[in-house]
């Protein structure tokens, strides 16, 4: 391959700095070192987690940074020890067609610490999360700009044309997958969509509620639906997020604005007590409180899956002892190198939706724009590398679309 053990010049978009708008710019992306791979990105989606990193997370060290962790690509070259991802050897243009087709992901799978080992758990001891959560970014970045290092956020950094993961934190697809549509797993559905179904444990004929209803709780309201929930309550403060959630099986709406009464007594008056299951999908700590007491007592499991590190929270210890479990879920509890390909053959299955979850398809050029919409609400955005499909849609996509 022309490009292996090469320095690539590539388009990013950089966050210089927190608050500001992002920047596109001419990166260098460094050779994949031991055990990395260093993969051509397609297609990726935005998510809040990477607003909140820009707008809300104040990690001073967290900048310059490249954002995006939900994104698809193929395998350009590997790193020494590198040996389950293919590069494919040839030279022609057709040469994408023999390579892996992968989703890079934040959270890690090495497949050897207890906690990889452990079927309970899906926190790998030996990504970057383990040491620098306080920052969001590992340490070492193969990203340079202008002579400057930038941070690979949650060590993917899906804003770049290039990318360089640590093969742990890689997963390999289906090559058949679109990428355009499965970049959708490396975060936000997997995440609602399994902590519906892997963490809460939705029963069948169970009763459900969701509470946010961006990408990550419209797939929780999915993951409720495919579970056999049979009364799925989606709460959200913007009305315009009930349509859509009717279309991924949510049965009952509530708008918390228009209640005079605590959100939880409405639930409560709507289902003998509470649901038996509730999900938090915000990232704010009063409605993590507000979804706990609309768990009916007892049996009620109630899950956090929105993301906030700067609050305390709290809640009476007598909803608990009363018999309510309060759970929080990361990447919706799936081991994430197994889950991610699994997911992805439940789309291909038609299982699970992703395409009904795109708004908006755009280029790598509009990434404020997109930024923009997610943070007015405009439900899911997603941006695609024009540029990149055009020079490949006449050999993955092929007969596919
Ligand atoms: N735990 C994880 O592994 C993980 C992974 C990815 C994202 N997240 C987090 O999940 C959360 C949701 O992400 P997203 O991309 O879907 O965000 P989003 O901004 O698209 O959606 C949030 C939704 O919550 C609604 N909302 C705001 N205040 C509300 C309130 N008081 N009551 C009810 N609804 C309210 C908004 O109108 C919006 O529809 C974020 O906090 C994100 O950081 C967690
Ligand atoms: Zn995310
Ligand atoms: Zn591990």
């Amino acid at each position: 391959m022309a490009t292996a053990s090469k320095v690539i010049k590539c388009k990013a978009a950089v966050a210089w700095e927190p608050n500001k708008p992002l920047v596109i710019e001419e990166i260098e992306v460094a050779p994949p070192q031991a055990n990395e791979i260093r993969i051509k990105m397609v297609a990726t989606g935005v998510c809040h987690t990477d607003l909140y990193h820009l707008f809300e997370g104040m990690h001073e060290g967290g900048f310059p940074v490249v954002l995006g962790h939900e994104g698809a690509g193929i395998v350009e070259s590997v790193g020494p020890g590198v040996t389950e991802y293919q590069t494919g050897h040839c030279a022609t243009s057709f040469s994408f067609l023999q390579r892996d087709t992968v989703i890079p992901l934040f959270l890690s799978q090495c497949k050897e610490c207890r906690f990889c080992k452990n079927p309970k758990s899906n926190h790998c001891e030996k990504g970057w999360i383990a040491d620098r959560q306080g920052e969001m970014s590992p340490a070492e970045s193969r990203f340079t700009c202008k002579g400057k290092k930038l941070l690979q956020f949650v060590g993917t950094s899906t804003f770049s044309e290039y990318t360089v993961v640590n093969q742990m934190a890689v997963a390999k697809i289906d090559p058949a997958a679109p990428l355009d549509k499965v970049c959708l797993l490396g975060c936000g559905i997997c995440t609602g969509f399994g902590a519906a179904v892997n963490v809460a444990q939705v029963e069948p004929g169970s009763t459900c509620a969701v509470f946010g209803l961006g990408a990550v709780g419209l797939a929780a309201v999915m993951g409720c639906h495919f579970a056999g929930a049979k009364k799925i309550i989606a709460v959200d403060i913007n009305p315009e997020k009930f349509e859509m959630a009717k279309v991924f099986g949510a049965t009952d709406f509530v708008n918390p604005k228009d209640r005079s009464k605590p959100i939880s007594e409405v639930i409560a008056e709507m289902t003998n007590g509470g649901v038996d299951f509730s999900l938090e999908c915000v990232g704010s700590v009063g409605v993590m409180r507000s979804a706990l007491e609309s768990c009916v007592k007892g049996w009620g499991v109630s899950v956090i899956v929105g993301w906030t590190d700067l609050c305390d929270f709290a809640a009476r210890p007598i909803q608990l002892i009363a018999g309510r479990t309060w759970k929080g879920a990361l990447f919706g509890g799936f081991k994430s190198r197994d889950g991610v390909p699994q997911m992805v053959q439940s789309y291909m299955d038609k299982k699970v939706k992703l395409d009904e979850f795109i708004t908006h398809n755009m280029p790598l050029a509009q990434v404020n724009d997109a930024i923009e919409l997610m943070k007015n609400g405009k439900w899911y955005i997603y941006i695609l590398y024009v540029y990149i499909i055009e020079d490949l849609q006449t050999e993955l996509y092929k007969d596919k679309h």
